[in-house]
């Protein structure tokens, strides 16, 4: 039975390989798959990892209707075993209903992958409509990791280091960016919650505020427990 699969994670947690590593065991195998991906950080038409790999797909811009255009492919001769579609929280609504009609109507498996929550930790509209939607939704076995070791579940934008909560919910970037430019980091939602990145922390760590110097009332054992 055809599904529609959504693979879900942080930032930086392995979707685009996983993908890559799809289409790569099944056109081994002598499948043909059709990849669609949108704004990709590679450029149009590019579907890329951070381990390098990268290969061509098909923009799915906005108004694109995949079903319609599947359609058209199939009905010219065109061959499609499976479909993946990557960045798929940045599709709207109705590209995932088209998705889902792909799974019901033309019996094709879909794989989408994406992150669920954006850097303010609401859900992107193609991602709320995937968990709406798909049979399965697939975390990512390969955890990305907070700054302070536990598990990272939340997306943080980040200018020079500094966590922001003001702005466009769609800026294409990356993890690990230069000071000063807009880049991301991926928390746990402890650290997300706190505002708290891994240079915020550095900092923290170094400013003289914490520098263990026993307080009076620490010191008679009177004082409010604190934790980071
Ligand atoms: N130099 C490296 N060596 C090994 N693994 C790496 C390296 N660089 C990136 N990775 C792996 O690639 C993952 C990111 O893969 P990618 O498919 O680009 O993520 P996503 O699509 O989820 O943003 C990282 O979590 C890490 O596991
Ligand atoms: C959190 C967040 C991310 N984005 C952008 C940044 C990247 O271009 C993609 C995610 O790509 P990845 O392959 O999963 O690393 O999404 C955004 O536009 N808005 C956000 O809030």
């Amino acid at each position: 039975m055809p599904e529609l699969v959504f693979f879900s994670g942080t930032m930086d947690c392995g979707k685009s390989t996983l993908a890559l590593q799809i289409e790569h065991n099944r056109s081994t195998r002598g499948l043909q798959g059709m990849i669609f991906t949108r704004d990709d950080r590679a450029g149009e038409g590019k579907l890329s990892s951070r381990l390098g790999l990268v290969t061509d797909a098909v923009e799915a811009a906005e108004g694109f209707d995949f079903y319609a255009y599947l359609v058209a492919h199939l009905s010219k001769g065109g061959r499609c075993d499976y479909v993946i579609a990557d960045e798929a929280q940045f599709l709207a609504p109705e590209q995932i209903d088209q998705l889902a009609r792909v799974v019901d109507d033309l019996d094709l498996d879909v794989f989408a992958f994406g992150i669920t929550t954006d850097f303010r930790s609401k859900l992107f509209p193609g991602s709320q409509r995937l968990v709406e939607l798909a049979d399965r939704v697939e975390v990512l076995q390969v955890e990305a990791l907070c700054w302070c070791g536990a598990r990272a579940t939340h997306n943080a934008r980040t200018v020079g280091g500094v966590m922001v909560v003001e702005g466009a919910q769609v800026v294409v970037g990356d993890v690990n960016q230069a000071a000063g430019e807009v880049g991301y980091e991926v928390l746990c939602r402890r650290h997300h919650r706190r505002r708290m990145t891994a240079a915020s922390a550095r900092a923290a760590a170094l400013s003289p505020d914490v520098l263990p110097v026993e307080h009076e009332d620490a010191a008679r054992g009177t004082a409010a427990p604190t934790r980071t």
